[in-house]
């Protein structure tokens, strides 16, 4: 009976942990599927990365089409009616000088925005010379299936593979193939024909590969960039990619005249936490901390857009502020030294323990370097740990740390 008793109740925990599971599994499956549905969920520096790979294979693509479109008139002469070679040859000729012409532009190679339009131009290009070749075709009086240029808008919908695009970027790729299809259709007069139809099904059913190809490429991308660039236990930013996002951000700020801070924490004693509660229990002030950084830098607000939060190295993490002065850092500094005070974490043991941290905070000089500004920080955060810890120092001021006014009051505290 107590058996039956206690399979019943593992049956029952079983049922609510597949649940929980299934729960789970459906929420990854939507993230996943969010991830590559459209650009909101991507960072500025995926942007970047996937930019730049767009830009390197259009270029690609370009250079190769450019010389096998003209390569293509000497097949052209053994298959074309004689009256329309030179036509059409004219037509290969404009459409590889436009090929290259993309190709030599080679200017912001990091904007997704370029990246996307130089996609739609060598859509266009091909595209182009399709439509251009068909008229050729039509009005000589041949179908276009002549030399096989019924072929054309087949190899631009597959070409979609070769990228990695979102599904709304697949959508649009493939709507203008198909519309430049049925317009070819309907000039030609063969609109609604079963051969047509055909041609429009293999069309959709190309399009549904070479887009599921092409998505499943920015889905691995994605993964990959985000398992080389986050800290695996907080999903923070990684050192990596704060450094590289620290040194674009002074560079852009310089550029734009803003101001731009940073804002340097170290858990404090954290050594002895480890040693009277366990790793276990550090790692979950480390995730709960993690948490805390998170909200400060959600870009909720305009003003917090394109601020990051990462973990620098072991219990040390750094914020970015692009755009924000000393006020605003010192603010934020602020708001976290209290968010730790009010977010006691529950331990293995099941004890519910505080944590406090010291921060170093530091708003760029004209002409310093991010190593400067770095060191500046640091320079802060060690005042702020000499002068009692569960505190911020603003750079400049170490010295002076009596009369900042920035000293925090610790809060009442959750005994340790
Ligand atoms: N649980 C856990 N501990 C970590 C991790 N990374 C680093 N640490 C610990 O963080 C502690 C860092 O301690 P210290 O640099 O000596 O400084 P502290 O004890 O925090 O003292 P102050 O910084 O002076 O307040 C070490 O005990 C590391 O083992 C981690 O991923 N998980």
């Amino acid at each position: 009976m107590t058996d039956f008793k206690q399979s019943r109740v593992g049956a029952r925990i079983g049922f609510s942990v597949s649940m929980d599971g299934l729960r789970l599994g459906l929420v990854k499956m939507l993230l996943d599927i969010l991830d590559v549905f459209s650009v909101s969920r991507h960072s500025r520096y995926f942007n970047q990365t996937r930019a730049h790979h767009l830009y390197k294979r259009v270029r690609l693509i370009a250079l190769l089409l450019a010389v096998l479109q003209t390569a293509w008139v000497f097949v052209d002469q053994l298959l074309l009616p004689a009256s329309v070679q030179n036509s059409i040859a004219i037509g290969r000729v404009v459409s590889s000088g436009a090929l290259l012409l993309l190709l030599a532009w080679y200017k912001h190679p990091y904007s997704l925005g370029c990246a996307l339009l130089r996609l739609a131009l060598l859509i266009l290009i091909l595209s182009g010379f399709q439509t251009y070749s068909n008229a050729v075709l039509f009005s000589a009086g041949y179908e276009h299936s002549v030399a096989g240029y019924q072929f054309f808008p087949f190899m631009i919908v597959a070409m979609q593979a070769i990228f990695p695009l979102t599904v709304v970027e697949v959508i649009a790729v493939t709507a203008a193939v198909m519309l430049i299809e049925v317009l070819t259709q309907t000039l030609s007069g063969h609109f609604g024909g079963v051969s047509e139809l055909n041609a429009l099904w293999l069309l959709g059913v190309l399009a549904v590969i070479a887009g599921w190809a092409s998505i499943n490429q920015l889905g691995m991308l994605l993964g990959l960039y985000r398992q080389a660039t986050r800290d695996a236990l907080t999903g923070l930013a990684n050192r990596r990619q704060v450094m590289e996002h620290l040194e674009g951000d002074v560079l852009l700020c310089q550029d734009e005249g803003r101001p731009i801070s940073i804002l340097m924490m170290d858990l404090d004693k954290f050594k002895s936490f480890n040693d009277n509660h366990g790793h276990a229990a550090g790692d979950i002030v480390l995730k709960q901390f993690a948490k805390i950084l998170r909200k400060q830098v959600q870009p909720k607000a305009r003003d917090r857009k394109g601020n990051l939060a990462g973990r620098f190295g072991g219990e040390e993490f750094l914020i970015i502020l692009p755009g924000q002065g000393a006020e605003r850092a010192v603010e934020v500094a602020e708001q976290i030294c209290a968010a730790c005070h009010l977010s006691p974490v529950r331990i293995p043991s099941g004890e519910q323990v505080g944590f406090t941290t010291s921060i170093g905070v530091a708003t760029l000089l004209p002409d310093e370097t991010p190593s400067d500004l770095l060191r500046r920080a640091d320079e802060a955060l060690y005042a702020a740990k000499s002068s009692g810890r569960d505190r911020h120092v603003l750079s400049g001021e170490e010295r002076d740390n009596d009369a900042t006014g920035y000293e925090y009051e610790p809060a009442e505290k959750v005994p340790v």
